[in-house]
């Protein structure tokens, strides 16, 4: 280990469910490792999961080093060996093993202590972020990721617009992109959507406007939940990678699932992407192309009030009609109403240009928080600083 064990940055994550609390924390853990130049371990319980995300990781080793990360199997029990950092993130309130909690109420300098939260652009996060919060003789502190200026920021590699831009004026775009990947040539004029959402009702429905579209249609499919959806429509072959359904004006292909910056690459390449949970939806607004989200369901609808707060943020530069076309289109599919959903389709048309201009302009708007790595190495210089 070329770092003192005391410098590092402890990461703990739980692979819940799905692919968000370890996309996040893995793409935070090499940010700060390449960009800030911390010492990083990501302690990671589900490594089968992570290795869908990262397919360079090896699940059987317990430390493996990738990208400049160390990384860790989280598992019970936790090793004795082990020396604590400077820094312990839990990610989204995962509880940390045992031995960890217990050391650090030991020790004389604790090291800065944080609980990354959920991505959320509901104003109440403002009076929460950085609040801190007694554990013992402890202190925790959480940090809230937002669109807000009072917030913890948002998760964005620095170099990532401008790959992003190189990407998007390539040439032959495309064609190169289509090639590569084994699928069928592009048609002229074909609009290319990405469909990577959880299960839903209204997947027929949106298929049915695009196999009916006066312009071809073409839908990349990530290999996952929202073919479930699909099961009834599709023949089995189809619903898999590899698999390909041509259908009217609607030409629609199943990909392998692929890195993070093979899933960009897809974001960026689409003139609209359907997206979900936290890091897919950020990477949508990223990749500077209009977008749906599918929000993470949660129980008693509380995700539609999240949801609304975010369509109060990204609609309030739009002019009154595409503002409330595109609440009607997010609100639609969210709430799986089919024939609503349809409709707002086909009345979204007239919008698309002026929807893509603002699509361009949203990122700088979304950044009023800058960028949450840079925010959370301020944030724990500063603690370290009054501790000293
Ligand atoms: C389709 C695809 C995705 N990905 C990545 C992008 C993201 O980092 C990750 C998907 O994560 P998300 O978009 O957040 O959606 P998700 O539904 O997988 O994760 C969710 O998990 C729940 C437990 C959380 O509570 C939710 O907030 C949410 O984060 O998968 C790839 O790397 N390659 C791919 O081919």
């Amino acid at each position: 280990m070329p770092q003192t064990a005391a410098s590092y940055w402890d990461i703990f994550c739980t692979v819940v469910d799905n692919y968000g609390d370890i996309g996040v924390t893995w793409r935070l853990a090499r940010q700060l490792a390449n960009e800030y130049q911390q010492p990083v371990r990501l302690w990671v319980d589900d490594l089968h999961s992570f290795q869908r995300l990262c397919p360079a990781l090896d699940p059987a080793l317990s430390e493996q080093q990738i990208d400049n990360v160390l990384i860790g199997h989280w598992n019970d029990p936790f090793p004795a060996n082990w020396q604590l950092g400077k820094v312990v993130i839990e990610a989204f309130a995962c509880e940390l093993p045992r031995s960890v909690q217990q050391t650090m109420q030991q020790m004389e300098k604790p090291p800065v202590w944080l609980n990354l939260e959920y991505l959320t652009a509901e104003s109440w996060i403002d009076d929460c972020h950085g609040l801190p919060s007694r554990q013992h003789h402890l202190t925790k502190y959480f940090f809230f990721p937002g669109f807000s200026a009072r917030s913890g920021g948002l998760l964005c590699e620095n170099n990532l617009f401008a790959e992003r831009d190189r990407w998007q004026q390539q040439n032959n775009l495309r064609q190169q992109f289509c090639c590569e990947r084994d699928l069928l040539p592009p048609q002229e004029n074909e609009l290319f959507v990405s469909l990577f959402s959880y299960e839903n009702s209204t997947l027929p429905a949106l298929l049915d406007c695009w196999q009916q579209s006066p312009t071809p249609v073409r839908c990349l499919i990530p290999a996952g939940r929202s073919l479930n959806s699909l099961r009834t429509l599709l023949p089995a072959d189809v619903c898999q990678a590899g698999g390909r359904w041509q259908q009217g004006a609607l030409t629609l292909e199943v990909l392998p699932m692929t890195d993070q910056a093979g899933y960009d690459r897809l974001l960026w390449s689409c003139d609209f992407n359907i997206v979900r949970g936290e890091d897919s939806f950020l990477r949508a607004q990223w990749a500077a192309r209009p977008f749906l989200w599918h929000i993470y369901p949660q129980e008693a609808d509380a995700h539609l009030e999240k949801l609304q707060a975010f369509l109060q943020r990204y609609t309030q530069n739009m002019h009154a009609g595409l503002a409330a076309a595109v609440q009607r289109l997010f609100i639609h599919f969210n709430q799986e109403q089919s024939p609503e959903l349809k409709q707002t389709w086909s009345e979204l048309q007239i919008f698309w240009p002026e929807w893509q201009k603002q699509a361009r302009h949203w990122p700088q708007t979304a950044f009023a928080g800058g960028n949450l790595a840079s925010q959370l190495v301020q944030f724990v210089e500063k603690q370290l600083e009054c501790c000293a």
